[in-house]
């Protein structure tokens, strides 16, 4: 289903556990950050409408898109939390430098999820335009950071009852 056919902002509280015990990571990329601060908007309410407690939400800013790797890496390292949302905006330009990013985040945060015990959630637009973005930002299809929280929170609480 292509997100044309589903709103990112969708989500029925009854189906998603409480946040209350959970801490959560956020690294946000500042390439583009008219987008990845409506994304991360996005995301932040969700989590608190959830019950998550402010103390509980740990946000570090990053460079660009491809610093996230790192940025989550260390987070998961320092900071104690149960998962970590990597928010970025990669946007076509004139070269395949969109192809390199784009790959590099996908495979760097494939691997923290292979390689660390904290789930890491991809909170990245790959768009062929900005309009593209600001739809998925908070426009017409909703916010794909709040689709972020909510498999953040959902993650997290698998790794709880998993590790009983
Ligand atoms: N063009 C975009 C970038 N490029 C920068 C890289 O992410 C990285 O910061 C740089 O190559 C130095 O390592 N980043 C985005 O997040 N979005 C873009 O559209
Ligand atoms: C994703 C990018 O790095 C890209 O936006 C940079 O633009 P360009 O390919 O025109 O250098």
């Amino acid at each position: 289903m292509a997100t044309a056919n589903k709103n990112l902002s969708e989500y029925d509280k009854n189906t998603i556990p409480s946040a209350k015990d959970f801490r959560f990571g956020i690294v946000v990329s500042e390439w583009n950050d008219k987008i990845t601060e409506g994304l991360f908007s996005g995301a932040e309410k969700a989590l608190l409408d959830c019950d998550a407690l402010p103390a509980n939400i740990v946000r570090w800013n990053v460079p660009g898109s491809f610093e996230l790797i790192y940025g989550a890496k260390r987070m998961i390292e320092t900071q104690n939390v149960d998962t970590v949302i990597v928010i970025g905006c990669v946007i076509q330009g004139e070269t395949k430098h969109f192809d390199f990013v784009c790959e590099g985040v996908t495979q760097g945060i494939k691997d923290l999820n292979v390689q660390t015990d904290v789930p890491v959630i991809f909170c990245v637009l790959t768009d062929n335009n900005e309009q593209q973005s600001i739809d998925r930002s908070g426009g017409v299809h909703g916010n794909k950071g709040t689709e972020a929280a909510i498999a953040a929170i959902k993650m997290a609480y698998l790794r709880q009852q998993s590790s009983k």
